[in-house]
């Protein structure tokens, strides 16, 4: 049994969630998805949604075999309890592979790190990132 784990904010879904999930699957046999606590969330706006909305959301996807909302304080610690095969990096997250994989290294835990692909639009009007759909409410309706 191949656990992998994928993580991210995933407020308010969109293709590329799923398209990002999917190939984190495809990595091994059970995904468990790590949803980054708001409080946790500095490199860009806040969260619109809360942390137990956002972490329902992903549940509900066939893809995902559990959600569980981040650790406030440690990010190893979830890691430590799912005890995973492989971590799988969004193709534009900021964190660096070789940073996460010294960190592991030195709290004992033996897992690989990869990084999943890009979804490119498949339509014009497709969106993929929550940043871009709220851009377009804010600009449709208000
Ligand atoms: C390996 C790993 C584990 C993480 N675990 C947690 C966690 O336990 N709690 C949390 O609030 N955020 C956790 N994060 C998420 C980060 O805090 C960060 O907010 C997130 O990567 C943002 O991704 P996104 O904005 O690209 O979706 C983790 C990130 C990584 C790379
Ligand atoms: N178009 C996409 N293709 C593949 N992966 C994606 C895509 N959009 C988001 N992801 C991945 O989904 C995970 C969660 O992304 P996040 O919640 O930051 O969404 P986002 O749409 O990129 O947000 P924002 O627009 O606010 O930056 C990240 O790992 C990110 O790389």
């Amino acid at each position: 049994m191949r656990r992998v784990i994928a993580q991210g904010t995933f407020d308010i879904l969109h293709p590329g969630h799923v398209h990002y999930l999917s190939d984190a699957k495809a990595m091994g046999d059970e995904l468990h998805v790590i949803i980054a606590r708001g409080e946790n969330v500095t490199h860009k706006a806040k969260p619109i949604l809360d942390d137990r909305q956002r972490r329902d959301m992903v549940a509900a996807l066939d893809v995902v075999d559990e959600a569980h909302l981040g650790d406030p304080d440690d990010i190893f610690v979830p890691i430590e309890e799912i005890d995973p095969s492989v971590i799988v990096l969004g193709y534009d997250q900021h964190h660096d592979e070789a940073g996460i994989k010294a960190a592991l290294a030195e709290r004992g835990i033996d897992c690989e790190v990869a990084r999943a692909t890009p979804r490119d639009q498949t339509y014009d009007e497709e969106v993929l990132s929550t940043g871009r759909i709220i851009d377009r409410i804010i600009e449709r309706r208000c």
